[in-house]
C-alpha cells in the first residue's frame, strides 16, 4: 500500500454478512465515497460491492490487503442513509446483505459489470439526403436506428435502441456492416441520457385552488416539511375529496426550497392517471420526474437511475421499489393508497414498502405522507400512540354526495325464480336504467374467469391442479382449465374424466361468465372486462381506460384490482357482485379488506355531477365490516376491530412473523417445523407468543408442502436476531426450505 492510498470498507453483494477492509489506489478511477459500487477481489473471483464506510479500523495483515479493482459509476448509487436503511432491513426482515443490496440497486445498475452492457453506437459515415432517402425505402428500420443515432450528441447503448425503436440487433448489425454505424464495447460512465417520458402520456394540467380542507391540510403538511422534521402524515380522505391535489401542492413547495420527493404507488400500470397528472403538472414547470416503472428497457433503468443519482430528477414516482431511488435531499416521502396489501414485496426481503417510506423519512429527517380513503389499522392506531398527524379530507371536492349504498340478500334472491343466478333484479334493473340514461357503471368481482371450479354431478369429480391444493377454474375464451396460484393449465375436457358423463357443471361466477349474463340482462350495452388476463396484453389497459372515458363503453367489469383512484365522472352506479369473497379468506385482516374493498369500490361512484349508487350483493348482509362500509362509519369499524385485534394479540398489538416450512416430502416437512419449534422453545430467552407449527391453509403449493409457526412479538428488532441466531445454528434437511416473513400479508 502506498502512502497516498486511502482504505474502505466495501460490503461485498455476495453472500458475505461483514464488511471488508479495502485499498484505493490512488488515481483509480470512478467514485469511493460511501453508497459506491465497486468491483473487488475476493478469494480468487471478483464481486460488486458498497461502499459502506471511508476509512477502517480493521487490522489486516499487511500483504492481505487488496485493492479495489474500480469504482463503476462517478456517483454513488446509494446514499447514506439507504446504507443506514440496509442494515436496518437486513435485521427487521432477516434478510441477508445480497438479498437486501441486490433489491435496492436494480439489476440494470449492477449489470453495469459486464463490459458487455455497453455496446455503444455512433455515426460512421454521414449520409446524404439521397443516400437516407435510399436506405428509407429499402430497410426502413435501419433508417428509422440511423436517424436516431445521429441525433444523439453522444455514443447510445444498443440495448437502448432496440427497446426503444423495437428493433431487432439484425437491423443494427446491418448498418454496422456497412460501416454506416460503428459499436464500440465499453464501460462507459456517462451514458446518454434518455428521455424516459418522451413517449409516454402527458396530460396538461393547471394547478387547482385548494378547498378548505384540502388547504387546512396542506398547510399543515407545509409546516412539518418547514419544520425539517422527521413527521408522518395520515390523509385520511374520503374517495374523491382530493388527496393528489393535496400531494401535489405539497410537492410545488419542496421542489421550489429544493428538495426531492419520492412518490410511491402500489402499481403504475394501475395508476395511469396519478402519473399523467404528475407529469402533466411538473413537466411543464421544467421539473424532471422519473416514472420508475416495469416497463423500462435495462438502459432506460440505468439512464433513470443515474439520473436521480446526479440530481438531474429530483422526483421519483413508482412501486414500492422507488423508494430505493438514490436521490439526496429527501424532504418528502407520499405514500398513495397506503393500505395496499401491494406494497409488501413477496419474495425476500420481504419489505413493506409503506413502512421502508417511514423508516427512510424518518433517517432524511423527511416528511412522510401516507395517504388513503381506507388507511390500513396499523397506520390509524399509529395516530394513537406514535404521534403520526391526521389530517382529514371529510368531503367530496364541490360538495358532491358520497353514493347511497344498497344492500341485496343474496339469499332471498335466490328464492326468486325470476333473478337471473348472481345479479340481483336490483342489479339488473340498475344496469339498465343507466343504460337508457346513458350514463355509465362499473361490475366488480374478485373472482376472474369463467367459473370457479368445474365438477361432475355423478361421480363427484373434482378438477383439481396437480401441482396445488386449489380448484381448477374455467376460462371460456380459451377453453382452458387453469391453476391462478401455479399457472398450470390443461384444455377443458367436455365430459367428466373420471366416468366420463357428460353432464359437467361450471360453479361460481368469474369476471368472464359475469360478462356473459350481463350481456344478456342488459342487451346492446357495450361491456368491457378488466383483470389481470386482459392486462397482459401490453397497453390494452390505458386503452380500455380511454375508451371508458370517451363513452365507447357502457359497462366496465372487472377484479378490484382495477379499482384504484379510477376517476370517471359519468359512472353513476357501481355493483359489487359478491362482496363475500374476501370475508372468506382465511386472513385475520379479512373484515379491515371487506371494509376496504366496499369503501373503495363505491369510492368510484357519483365523482361527477351526477349522484351516485351502489349495489353490493352478499350473503351475509349482518357482517360488521359490511354494515359499517355502508354507513361509511370509519370510528365503529376501527374500535369494533382494534378491540378484536387486541384481544387475539392480532396487528396492530403485536407484529406477526410467518415461519414458513416447505417441501415436497411431507411428513420431512412436518418432521423438521416440529423439531424447530422444540428447540425454539427451549432456547428462546425472549417472552413471545408461539403458535403451530400447523399446516398452513393452502398446504400444498407448487408441489411443495408447508407447514407454518406464527410468532407475536413486541418488538420485532430487538427478538429477531435471538430468533434468527438459534435458526442458524438449526441444521434443515437439504429438501427443507423455511422462510421468515415479517409483518406478512400473506397468510395462506
Ligand atoms: N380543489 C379542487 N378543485 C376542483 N377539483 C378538484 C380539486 N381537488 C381535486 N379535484 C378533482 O377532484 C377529483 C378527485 O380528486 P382525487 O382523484 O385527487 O381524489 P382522491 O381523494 O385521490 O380520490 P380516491 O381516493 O377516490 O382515488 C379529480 O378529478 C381532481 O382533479
Ligand atoms: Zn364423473
Ligand atoms: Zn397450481
Amino acid at each position: 500500500m502506498n502512502s497516498t492510498d486511502r482504505l474502505i470498507e466495501v460490503m461485498p453483494i455476495a453472500g458475505i454478512e461483514t464488511p471488508l477492509a479495502y485499498a484505493v489506489p490512488s488515481g483509480v478511477r470512478g467514485c469511493m465515497e460511501i453508497g459506491a459500487l465497486v468491483r473487488i477481489p475476493l478469494q480468487n473471483r471478483t464481486c460488486l460491492g458498497v461502499v459502506v464506510r471511508e476509512g477502517s479500523d480493521q487490522k489486516v495483515p499487511a500483504g492481505k490487503l487488496k485493492y479495489v479493482i474500480d469504482g463503476l459509476f462517478n456517483e454513488p448509487v446509494l446514499t447514506p442513509e439507504l446504507i443506514t436503511l440496509s442494515k436496518w432491513m437486513r435485521r427487521y426482515y432477516a434478510a441477508s446483505v445480497e438479498s437486501v443490496f441486490e433489491t435496492m440497486i436494480p439489476s440494470a445498475v449492477r449489470q453495469e459489470m459486464s463490459p458487455k452492457m455497453h455496446r455503444l453506437l455512433s455515426v460512421r459515415q454521414v449520409l446524404n439526403d439521397e443516400e437516407l432517402q435510399a436506405l428509407d425505402k429499402r430497410a426502413p428500420k435501419q433508417a428509422e436506428v440511423y436517424r436516431f443515432v445521429q441525433q444523439q450528441p453522444l455514443p447510445v447503448a444498443r440495448g437502448l435502441i432496440m427497446g426503444r425503436l423495437k428493433v431487432s440487433a439484425a437491423s443494427i448489425d446491418s448498418l454496422t456492416k456497412k460501416n454506416i454505424l460503428t459499436e464500440r464495447a465499453e464501460r462507459e460512465e456517462r451514458v446518454v441520457y434518455s428521455d424516459v417520458l418522451s413517449n409516454a402520456e402527458k396530460v396538461s394540467e393547471v394547478a387547482v385552488e385548494l378547498t378548505e380542507e384540502q388547504a387546512a391540510a396542506e398547510e399543515d403538511i407545509a409546516a412539518s416539511i418547514a419544520a425539517g422534521e422527521f413527521r408522518v402524515h395520515l390523509l385520511h380522505g374520503v374517495t374523491g375529496s382530493g388527496k393528489t391535489e393535496v400531494y401535489l401542492h405539497a410537492m410545488r413547495r419542496v421542489l421550489d426550497s429544493g428538495g426531492s420527493i419520492v412518490y410511491l404507488v402500489p402499481e403504475v400500470a394501475l395508476t395511469p392517471q396519478t402519473v399523467s397528472r404528475l407529469r402533466g403538472r411538473f413537466e411543464q414547470a421544467g421539473d424532471k420526474i422519473v416514472v420508475w416503472h416495469s416497463h423500462l428497457s435495462n438502459g432506460e433503468r440505468l439512464d433513470a437511475w443515474m439520473t436521480l443519482a446526479r440530481g438531474e430528477a429530483r422526483v421519483v414516482v413508482g412501486a414500492r421499489s422507488a423508494i430505493f431511488a438514490p436521490i439526496q435531499n429527501l424532504r418528502l416521502v407520499v405514500v398513495d393508497e397506503e393500505h395496499e396489501p401491494a406494497y409488501k414485496q413477496a419474495e425476500t426481503p420481504r419489505y413493506h414498502g409503506r413502512d421502508v417510506a417511514v423508516y427512510r423519512a424518518m433517517l432524511s429527517k423527511a416528511v412522510c405522507v401516507l395517504g388513503s380513503a381506507t388507511p390500513s389499522l396499523e397506520s390509524l392506531y399509529n395516530i394513537q400512540t406514535k404521534n403520526y398527524r391526521v389530517n382529514r379530507l371529510t368531503k367530496r371536492i364541490d360538495d358532491r354526495q358520497l353514493p347511497i349504498v344498497h344492500l341485496v340478500d343474496m339469499r332471498r334472491e335466490r328464492l326468486n325464480p325470476d333473478g337471473s343466478a348472481n345479479i340481483s333484479a336490483m342489479l339488473a334493473e340498475k344496469l339498465q336504467d343507466r343504460q337508457d340514461k346513458a350514463e355509465q357503471s362499473i361490475l366488480f368481482l374478485n373472482r376472474r374467469g369463467y367459473s370457479s371450479s368445474m365438477n361432475c354431478p355423478d361421480c363427484g369429480f373434482v378438477a383439481m391442479c396437480e401441482h396445488c391444493d386449489v380448484m381448477l377454474t374455467y376460462h371460456r375464451p380459451e377453453q382452458q382449465l387453469k391453476c391462478h396460484i401455479c399457472g398450470f393449465h390443461q384444455p377443458a375436457p367436455s365430459g367428466c374424466p373420471q366416468c366420463k358423463s357428460s353432464k359437467v357443471r361450471w360453479r361460481g361466477y368469474g369476471t368472464q361468465r359475469i360478462e356473459e349474463v350481463i350481456g344478456k340482462i342488459v342487451p346492446g350495452a357495450k361491456i368491457v372486462r378488466l383483470d389481470t388476463d386482459t392486462m397482459s396484453k401490453k397497453n390494452l389497459f390505458r386503452k380500455i381506460l380511454g375508451d371508458f372515458r370517451t363513452g365507447k363503453i357502457d359497462i366496465l367489469i372487472g377484479t378490484q384490482m382495477i379499482a384504484k383512484g379510477l376517476d370517471f365522472p359519468n359512472v353513476t352506479l357501481v355493483g359489487l357482485v359478491d362482496a363475500d369473497v374476501s370475508l372468506h379468506i382465511p386472513d385475520f385482516r379479512a373484515a379491515e379488506r371487506t371494509f376496504q374493498l366496499l369503501v373503495q369500490v363505491s369510492g368510484r361512484a357519483g365523482r361527477g355531477d351526477k349522484a351516485g349508487e351502489v349495489v353490493v350483493q352478499t350473503l351475509m348482509p349482518h357482517s360488521p365490516p359490511i354494515q359499517y362500509a355502508r354507513q361509511a362509519d370509519f370510528d365503529g369499524f376501527l374500535d369494533a376491530e382494534l378491540e378484536q385485534r387486541r384481544e387475539f394479540n392480532y396487528p396492530p398489538y403485536r407484529h406477526l412473523v410467518r415461519h414458513l416450512f416447505r417441501g415436497r416430502n411431507p411428513e420431512k416437512v412436518q418432521f423438521y417445523a416440529e423439531q424447530w419449534a422444540k428447540k425454539l422453545e427451549k432456547e428462546l430467552t425472549e417472552p413471545i407468543e408461539i403458535r403451530g407449527p400447523v399446516a398452513a391453509p393452502l398446504e400444498k403449493m407448487k408441489d411443495q408442502y408447508r407447514f407454518h409457526l406464527w410468532y407475536f412479538v413486541g418488538n420485532v428488532s430487538r427478538t429477531l436476531p435471538y430468533i434468527t441466531a438459534i435458526r442458524d445454528a438449526f441444521k434443515l434437511d437439504d429438501d427443507v426450505i423455511d422462510v421468515l416473513d415479517v409483518d406478512p400479508v400473506d397468510m395462506v
